[in-house]
């Protein structure tokens, strides 16, 4: 079944509040999403829609060319994990990933229990009493394992220690390989992730502000730096993101594709030109006003 996914100029609006604002994308089987934005930039509420738990106030969503939204056909093969509050979950692990198995369609119930074991997570301690990073780490099981066409995962690894988000992020690669799905990773953590991440969708204040492939949209940053006058110079008509100035030596992050005429005209003039990392773009282009000096 292919359940790619079409987004036609949708906008959310919560009473008074417009969360998402004619935002279009398409997603593809076997790449690895990163949906990256400031806090209340939209990004739960994209996933809300993906997962049709809201419809759209306007604009078009289609998974596999159908209408999601309380669609038997599609919604099983749409798996949405995020943070959950378990304080009075008395149901064990096991009881969840036997749910699973019966309405996942996809689900690997050995290899649920493989993760769990590797994860360090307890199968039959009632969940209220796991360490929310073994709430976190369940969470993650449970998306892995459901091996749903569309696989969303929103910030369910802040909980998580560092090795365990190691682990994690090494079975999304493994499962990407083995079987490969739309997986779409919410994230503040845009440093330690940025390399799992085939596309990238920033979102800014509800509206789509990014939506390239991971490598196009890193090819386009970069600091050049320099003697003050010649970066001056250079980077004149280009958008720059921020810059910074010691003595007279001035570097400026500017986001622009360059010509190799202009790469071959910074090394006559002696300039530097450096990667900038996600990281650094997500800052920049989020930041409330670019700068422009
Ligand atoms: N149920 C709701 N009722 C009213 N407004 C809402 C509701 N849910 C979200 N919002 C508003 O919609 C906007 C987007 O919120 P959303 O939760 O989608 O952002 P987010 O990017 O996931 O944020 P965060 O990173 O902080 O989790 C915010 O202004 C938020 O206050």
């Amino acid at each position: 079944m292919n359940l790619n996914v079409v987004a036609k100029n949708i906008s959310l609006s919560y009473k008074g509040v417009e969360a998402l604002k004619d935002v279009s994308f398409t997603l593809e089987q076997g790449k690895t999403y990163g949906l990256i934005g400031r806090n209340g930039a939209g990004k739960t509420t994209l996933l809300s829609l993906l997962a049709s738990y809201r419809e759209p106030t306007s604009g078009s969503l289609f998974i596999g060319g159908e209408d999601p939204f309380e669609n038997r056909n599609i919604m099983p093969h749409v798996g949405f994990v995020y943070e959950t509050n378990y304080s009075d979950e008395y149901d064990p692990p096991s009881s969840y990933f036997e749910f699973a198995e019966r309405y996942r369609p996809n689900f690997d119930r050995g290899y649920a229990e493989e993760l769990a074991s590797r994860f360090k997570i307890p199968l039959n301690k009632p969940l209220k009493e796991l360490s929310s990073g073994k709430q976190s780490a369940f969470n993650a099981t449970l998306g892995l394992a459901s091996r749903s066409s569309i696989t969303i995962l929103d910030e369910v690894y802040l909980a998580m220690d560092a090795p365990t988000r190691d682990l994690f992020y090494k079975e999304v690669i493994e499962e990407q390989a083995q079987h490969p799905r739309i997986m779409i990773l919410s994230t503040h953590l845009v440093s330690e992730m940025e390399y799992l991440f085939d596309h990238v969708l920033i979102l800014d204040n509800g509206k789509l502000l990014v939506n390239e492939p991971f490598d196009e949209l890193v090819s386009r940053g970069a600091a050049v730096t320099g003697s003050s006058k010649v970066v001056d110079e250079f980077v004149n008509g280009m958008t720059k993101l921020n810059s910074q100035q010691l003595g007279d030596t001035k570097s400026v992050m500017i986001y622009e594709k360059l010509s190799e005429k202009q790469w071959a005209e910074a090394e006559r003039q002696g300039l530097q030109i450096g990667p900038i990392s996600l990281q650094e773009l997500f800052i920049h282009l989020t930041k409330e006003e670019l700068k422009d000096d």
